[in-house]
């Protein structure tokens, strides 16, 4: 019989951006050898080059895997952001393609809440200021525009993952959350949800924001919720480069209208620590700037590494798709003595029957089956003796609504 399940060292990955070692140990302990480490992005031209003969890339925040990108991919077979967000990814043509996306959902949301709140901290007391001012040599010590964050009232856009820890720790101290989301939400510890933005900024001396990058949240925060916040409150945003307008936050920091600023996401960030950081926000001292670092804590990365590693072995040697953004979930037992196939097609009506009916014509008994569906494509498993593996391989690639088929020994 054909060798149709690939030999482990012929199964080739590419790991983008400096992922933590522990996915480079998980996926060797899994037998996956043949991997290619950089440290950097790649620009689309060079990316389009590299995963050409890949099967599983690894990404954090900064590659984008754009249409382009998959088309030039033709082996690939999923995806791992070894981060939180997936805006990076054109999830729809992955999906077209039968390309199943993993992320980690939280392994980092601690590491962001714990940044987000020393930078509420250290700009209610002015510290980036008095800090950039005693490096050039000034000594600024006065009480003025310096608070405690007792008391005060911290708005939370976009109450997820990360808004709710954030809240959490806030609220410890003493802080008062209310939180504005377009999801109605149940409110953790004492937190109240407000029915609109403005409501949120207009009571807000702490402004924090926390919503993925969709096509609703771009450019959301401009010169019209500037100017809704409070004289001598503060705009934190950890979430992406792209909700905040920072040519308006510039204009409304040039006014003192703020009492301080902490970025930590642009709309262009440096492809590696060698490309320069340009932004109109480097001559405020009252802006705390960092190079998106929020979920950059050791912990952080080194579960994440372990976790979108072993999720990546797991569709590989065995089908799992749990926890994927873009392919319907489907947990899987083992397969002993079986070979499994995975048939990912469009969801339209009449595959299923089909791909039955290669079974019955062709006398292959079925030994398990698991089928899940949504809106776009369907991806059923299907477990049979050893000896049917390669003809239903073969007979299942034919069906009609077939975007890829393979067998797992
Ligand atoms: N700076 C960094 O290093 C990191 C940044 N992030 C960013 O933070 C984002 C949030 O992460 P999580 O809390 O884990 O996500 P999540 O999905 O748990 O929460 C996002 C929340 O935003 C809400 N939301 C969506 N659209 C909204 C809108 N237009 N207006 C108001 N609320 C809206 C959602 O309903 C949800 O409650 C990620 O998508 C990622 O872009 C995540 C990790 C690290
Ligand atoms: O987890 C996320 O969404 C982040 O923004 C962190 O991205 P990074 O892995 O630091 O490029």
């Amino acid at each position: 019989m054909a060798n149709t399940s690939l030999d482990k060292s012929k199964i080739r990955i590419l790991l983008l951006e400096g992922v933590h070692q522990s996915a480079l140990d998980t996926l060797h302990e899994a037998g996956y050898t043949n991997i290619e480490y950089l440290k950097h992005s790649l620009a689309e031209d060079e990316l389009k080059e590299k995963i050409a003969d890949a099967h599983f890339i690894g990404i954090r925040s900064r590659t984008q895997l754009t249409e382009a990108v998959f088309e030039a991919a033709s082996k690939l077979v999923a995806v791992g952001c070894f981060c939180i967000g997936t805006n990076q990814v054109d999830l729809k043509a992955a999906t077209r393609r039968g390309v199943a996306v993993f992320n980690a959902p939280f392994s980092n949301t601690r590491s962001v809440a714990e940044l987000v709140l020393a930078q509420a901290i250290l700009l209610l007391r002015g510290i980036p200021e008095k800090n950039a001012k005693a490096h050039r040599g000034d000594w600024l010590k006065s009480a003025k525009d310096s608070y405690e964050i007792r008391g005060k009232k911290l708005g939370i856009i976009g109450y997820g993952n990360i808004g709710t820890q954030f809240s959490v720790l806030a609220e410890s101290l003493g802080m008062k959350v209310y939180f504005y989301d377009v999801v109605s939400k149940l409110s953790i510890g004492n937190a109240t949800q407000v029915n609109s933005l403005k409501e949120l900024l207009n009571i807000s001396d702490v402004v924090s924001l926390h919503v993925p990058e969709t096509p609703a949240t771009k450019y959301m925060f401009g010169p019209e919720q500037l100017a809704q916040m409070k004289p001598g409150s503060i705009l934190m945003n950890a979430s992406r480069g792209t909700v905040v307008d920072i040519e308006a936050l510039a204009e409304t920091l040039k006014s003192g209208k703020l009492l301080g600023a902490a970025i930590d996401v642009f709309p262009v960030e440096p492809k590696s620590n060698d490309e320069e950081f340009v932004s109109p926000l480097r001559e405020f001292d009252n802006v705390i700037l960092t190079p998106h670092i929020g979920g950059s804590t050791i912990e952080a990365q080194e579960n994440i590494g372990r976790e979108v590693a072993e999720k990546l072995a797991m569709y590989s040697d065995n089908g799992t798709t749990v926890s994927s953004v873009n392919f319907p979930e489907v947990a899987l037992p083992s397969h002993p003595g079986q070979h499994r196939l995975l048939h990912i097609h469009e969801n339209i009506p009449g595959v299923m029957s089909e791909i039955n009916r290669v079974f019955s014509d062709n006398g292959i008994n079925i030994c398990g089956q698991y089928l899940q569906t949504q809106e776009d494509i369907g991806y059923v498993v299907i477990d049979v003796d050893k000896a049917y593996g390669e003809l239903a391989l073969e007979k299942l690639k034919s069906v009609r609504g077939t975007i890829r088929c393979r067998v797992l020994f």
